[in-house]
């Protein structure tokens, strides 16, 4: 049986990873989503196991030191990690998984799966990014400040993926990262 695709989405903080991935949950019941494990605590309305498996540093530290982690990164002072059986497990099974994680871990995943699809969401400019930091609520201007200057570090290594997808409208990114699952399920390889 052929393997899944493994397809990564990625991109700056605020960009809108998360609302895109989960307007793509709505979209594409049928693709499976690799819910990641986090030291942040949760925010409102979020679910252990749904939106993250949310774990202690010391846990946290032991999953990485049992490799159960196929890439994980400190980002604004936590970790963020994805539990590798279920991603290996899920594509061993022939079936696609949509990774949405940051852009070192992404890289990271790159090293080990060269053959995955490495999609970098893009804001329509920088100031909309700002925006939708600060609209989103959950940061205090210190934490904005720092997220703007990792993003902008972030875009340079757009060079490193596959498809650049602007999320201008929700819908339509959905439509475009959509529209790139397909096209890659067609390709000769
Ligand atoms: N490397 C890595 N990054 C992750 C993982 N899960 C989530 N992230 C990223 O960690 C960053 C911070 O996530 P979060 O605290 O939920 O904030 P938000 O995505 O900016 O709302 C985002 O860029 C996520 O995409 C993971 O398993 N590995
Ligand atoms: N296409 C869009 N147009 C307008 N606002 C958006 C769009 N996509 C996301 N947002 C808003 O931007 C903020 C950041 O989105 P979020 O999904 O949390 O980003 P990320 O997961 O990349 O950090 C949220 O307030 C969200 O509602």
């Amino acid at each position: 049986m052929a393997k899944g695709l493994l397809i990564v989405l990625s991109g700056p903080s605020g960009v809108g990873k998360g609302t895109v991935g989960n307007a793509l949950r709505k979209r594409l019941p049928e693709l499976t989503y690799s819910v990641s494990a986090t030291t942040r605590q949760p925010r409102q309305g979020e679910e252990n196991g749904v939106n993250y498996f949310f774990r202690t540093r010391e846990q946290f530290l032991e999953m990485i030191e049992k490799d159960e982690l196929l890439e994980y990164a400190e980002y604004v002072g936590n970790y963020y990690g994805t539990p590798r059986d279920f991603v290996e497990q899920t594509l061993e099974q022939g079936k696609d998984i949509f990774l949405e994680i940051e852009v070192q871990g992404a890289l990271k995943v790159k090293e080990k799966f060269p053959e995955g699809i490495f999609i970098f969401l893009l804001p329509p400019s920088l100031d909309e990014l700002k925006d939708r930091i600060r609209g989103r609520g959950t940061e205090t201007q210190a934490t904005i400040d720092h997220r703007m200057s990792v993003a902008v570090d972030e875009m340079n290594l757009m060079q490193h993926y596959d498809y650049a997808v602007v999320n201008d409208e929700i819908d339509l990114a959905c439509k475009r990262i959509e529209s790139i699952i397909i096209a890659e399920h067609c390709k000769i390889r």
